[in-house]
């Protein structure tokens, strides 16, 4: 890329090129970049910052929250709750919405964040990111409720993250595929590093938490199985393994070369859908997956087609190259299939 495109640039023209972000929407996703490159800071700190360790708190899910966890927050709220774009905002770390408070001006769209993903590879200096999606709030509702989030996926109008490791790096969608932009820490700007990113659908890579390998459903078995075997094996090739237990990390490397990434129901909670939340997690990145050429299902279904019942609402995936999650997905619909 000879010329330095910043975000706002690209911004400026999905505007007034394709004409489908509205002004007040590019207004809205250059404020959570603002807010991503605040939370890059306080990351880059580290123990300088004594941004490490645990808070002494937990959140709506009984997790352990990190001062990181709390900051990320913060930031992100105090960055978009004046900015006049957003009715209200939902979060990871909050157990209700956030409305936005009356003396601001109210917005058309709803904001949810996982603030900081991967929080357990904070303390350790390993990748950890924020992800996030917005919505319309739906026509006609004057004060927001929770319901008015419980939207199917496939409603979203943008959707990204943002990656603090080696690089800085913001991954963005608002449906005309997905760009990347690194932070230029020089110029304390977003420039476009990557366009139209695809993902290739063949692969020799898989991500998954093996040490839950005795919990899971006999098709995450059954294809994690016949990868381990490898040329001997009915796939015919050797698979690679990755784990990074972030899963803005994992997604990452799965958008810049192929790859699946499963955290799949198991028997530890049968209760539980999965581990990760649909709203804030699994929404957003299997938009950018499919917008990358991608597949994104829970096993059997569509994660974006799903209809969330509550706002912090579990869900098993799998997602990545295209071929893999249809192969999985055709595992767990028909068991005993042969592909
Ligand atoms: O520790 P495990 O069970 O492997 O789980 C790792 C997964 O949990 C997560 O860290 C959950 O995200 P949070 O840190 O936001 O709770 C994912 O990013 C990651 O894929
Ligand atoms: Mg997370
Ligand atoms: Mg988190």
């Amino acid at each position: 890329m000879s010329q330095k495109i910043s975000l706002t640039r690209y911004l400026v023209e999905q505007q007034r090129q394709d004409g489908h972000i509205p002004p007040e929407l590019r207004l809205l996703l250059e404020i959570v970049a603002r807010a991503c490159k605040s939370i890059s800071q306080a990351v880059n700190k580290g123990a300088l910052g004594g941004v490490l360790g645990t808070a002494g708190s937990e959140n709506v899910q009984g997790e352990v929250q990190k001062k990181l966890d709390i900051i990320a927050n913060e930031v992100l709220i105090e960055a978009n709750e004046w900015g006049g774009h957003l009715a209200a905002m939902a979060s990871e770390e909050m157990d209700s919405i956030y409305l936005v408070p009356n003396r601001y001006p109210q917005g058309e769209y709803l904001l949810l964040f996982d603030p900081l993903d991967g929080s357990s590879n904070i303390d350790v200096n390993v990748s950890i990111g924020t992800i996030f999606s917005v919505l319309k709030k739906p026509e006609g509702s004057a004060a927001v409720e929770e319901k008015d989030f419980l939207q199917a996926g496939n409603k979203q109008v943008a959707a990204g993250y943002c990656v603090y490791g080696p690089q800085t790096t913001l991954v963005l969608t608002v449906g005309d595929g997905v760009a990347m932009f690194t932070l230029d820490r020089e110029q304390g700007s977003f420039v476009l590093t990557e366009e139209n990113v695809q993902i290739p659908a063949d692969t020799k890579e898989f991500a998954i938490n093996m040490s839950n390998m005795r919990h899971w459903d006999e098709p995450v078995k059954r294809y994690i199985d016949e990868c381990l075997q490898g040329k001997e094996g009915p796939r015919g090739k050797d698979f690679n393994m990755r784990w990074i237990a972030s899963m803005v990390a994992d997604v990452h490397r799965i958008l810049t070369r192929g790859g699946v990434f499963m955290y799949p129901w198991d028997k530890r909670e049968p209760q539980k859908a999965g581990k990760l939340r649909l709203m804030y997690e699994a929404n957003p990145m299997s938009w950018l997956i499919e917008q990358a050429g991608g597949a994104a299902t829970n096993g059997r279904q569509r994660i974006l087609d799903l209809q969330p019942g509550k706002l912090h609402e579990r869900v098993s995936v799998v997602l990545g190259s295209k071929n893999e999650v249809e192969r999985i997905t055709a595992y767990h619909l028909e068991p005993k299939a042969g592909l």
